[in-house]
């Protein structure tokens, strides 16, 4: 089921919370709300859901217009076929697992046989057959985030809207249900909407990412596009991109450009399109980019510093190298690849030209 949403506006008095937002979600497709803290996530799936009333704009589901500030249309929740799932698990303790996920079908009326064949059906879905009959408060985390979902998918919705659903979780488990959530969206073939401030989650689950700041969306992209390619430098800060600094100068040459950072050159790859003007404009570069040996290197972007940090983190090693000219670098060496350093080493440290990303410090609007 497609999803259609047209100059959406949220206002909280005079606060706006979503400013002018176009998007469409296509039949199947999995559309994750990426963004920090605040940037209106959870408001425009609440405004999808009906949860909240926008102060403007349109949402179509599935060709029914079910939002449209000009003609008077507001669709309540149990109108829009949608299902939804939330952080907080909100299973009910004093009933079992069936009987959760089986009271929305019976204040349908369904017949005992249906309800028992489609709850055995979710159940078995998300891993939890076994647990029919255990009293939902005997559960734990991950098993009570599976009963909401289960709940949810049985009603069969047209859309499913997933808020935070993994926040709780440990890591471990976390990785794990990511990887079902997937699975079972893509065997179902169901359109969702998910809201995270996790990347990684977000790289995982997507099929499109859009990315909130303040309220707008200012990319939207597959993962891959957005991890590589990303808009500006505080998209990339926010994607996991840690040496993000200001540029002073940018010239352009044959075959090659160059930035200027606190005094310190980068060569850039030339088929970087560097904007003129007055932007402010940041070089950007990814910790796994770099490269430390102990050897002294000779390439365009090749300097000598000094380990001042070695973080152990099992296969990789995070390192914080000061170069000679002062300037702080967060470079992640692998074990396996023979980079592993001291505090205190001497160090050179390379990256490739193509490797280096010179963007606008933001997207402008
Ligand atoms: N009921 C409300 N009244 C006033 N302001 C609100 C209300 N709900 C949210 N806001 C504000 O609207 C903005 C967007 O909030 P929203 O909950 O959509 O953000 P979010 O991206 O989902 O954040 P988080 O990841 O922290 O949940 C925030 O600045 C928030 O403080």
């Amino acid at each position: 089921m497609k999803i259609s949403i047209q100059n959406l506006q949220l206002k909280y008095g005079d606060f706006v919370a979503i400013e002018n937002l176009n998007l469409d979600i296509g039949d199947g497709e999995a559309l994750v709300l990426l963004g920090q803290s605040g940037c209106g996530k959870t408001s425009t799936m609440r405004c999808l859901a009906g949860l909240e009333e926008p102060s403007a704009g349109r949402i179509i589901i599935d060709d029914v217009v079910v939002f449209d500030s000009e003609r008077g249309i507001n669709l309540p929740p149990n109108k829009r076929n949608v299902g939804m799932v939330f952080q907080s698990y909100a299973v009910w303790p004093h009933m079992t697992v069936f009987q959760n996920v089986a009271y929305s079908l019976n204040l349908q009326k369904l017949s005992k046989n249906e309800v028992k064949e489609r709850v055995t059906e979710v159940l078995t879905m998300v891993g939890l057959e076994k647990f029919a009959d255990r009293g939902a408060s005997l559960l734990s985390g991950g098993q009570m985030q599976r009963v909401a979902l289960a709940r949810s998918l049985v009603m069969r919705p047209s859309v499913l809207m997933l808020d935070e659903p993994l926040s709780n979780l440990d890591a471990r488990l976390r990785d794990r249900l990511r990887v079902e959530l997937r699975e079972i969206q893509l065997r179902l073939g169901l359109t969702c909407v998910y809201v995270t401030h996790d990347q990684h989650e977000a790289f995982a689950l997507a099929d499109r990412i859009a990315l909130l700041q303040g309220g707008k969306i200012v990319q939207i992209g597959g993962p891959r596009e957005m991890y590589e390619t990303p808009a500006s430098a505080s998209i990339a800060h926010f994607l996991g991109v840690s040496n993000v600094m200001d540029c002073e100068a940018v010239a352009g040459g044959d075959g090659s450009s160059s930035a200027t950072v606190a005094g310190h050159d980068f060569t850039v790859h030339s088929s970087q399109r560097i904007p003129s003007g007055t932007r402010q404009m940041k070089v950007c570069m990814r910790a796994e980019d770099l490269q430390i040996s102990a050897q002294p290197k000779t390439a365009a972007n090749a300097w000598k510093g000094k380990v001042m940090v070695a973080g152990f983190q099992g296969n990789d090693v995070r390192y914080a190298v000061e170069l000679d000219s002062g300037l702080e670098l967060d470079a992640l060496g692998t074990i396996k690849r023979g980079e592993q350093h001291d505090v205190g080493d001497s160090v050179w440290v390379t990256i490739e030209p193509g490797q280096v990303q010179i963007l606008p410090a933001e997207v402008l609007a």
